[in-house]
């Protein structure tokens, strides 16, 4: 299947299960894959046959901005918008890292990744 890859997307957002999370807030880094036949607009070199990215990047970027405790609820809220704004897409994966979580130790990143097929 075909991808659209939105990648390494950073946003200063407040989604954690801690007080401190919510009030001080960090850096997420986002990245998304949409699955979607990129057949027509290969042929026909026309943005309306496939997913504008600029566009779907406003979309993540708006429900970034509501905060969740967890991970998983923004990305699933994520998938939901994504599925609900194109019909061409099938399926979808959704990456949420926080490289700076209030848990000590030397790592690079946490998160979570959902898989998601309509
Ligand atoms: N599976 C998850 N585990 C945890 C999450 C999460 O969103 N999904 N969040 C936290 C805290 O908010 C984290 O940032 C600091 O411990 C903990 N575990």
């Amino acid at each position: 299947m075909d991808k659209i890859f939105l990648q390494g997307m950073k946003f200063y957002a407040y989604h954690g299960v801690f007080e401190e999370e919510n009030k001080l807030g960090q850096i997420f880094v986002v990245d998304v894959q949409l699955s979607l036949d990129l057949t027509e607009a290969s042929e026909t070199d026309e943005l309306e046959t496939t997913v504008n990215y600029g566009e779907a990047y406003h979309l993540i970027e708006e429900e970034m901005k509501e905060s969740s405790k967890l991970l998983e609820h923004v990305a699933g809220r994520i998938a939901k918008s994504l599925f609900a704004h194109y019909n061409r897409v099938v399926a979808l994966s959704v990456r949420i890292t926080k490289e700076n979580p209030p848990i000590a130790g030397h790592y690079d990143g946490v998160g979570i990744e959902i898989n998601r097929t309509r």
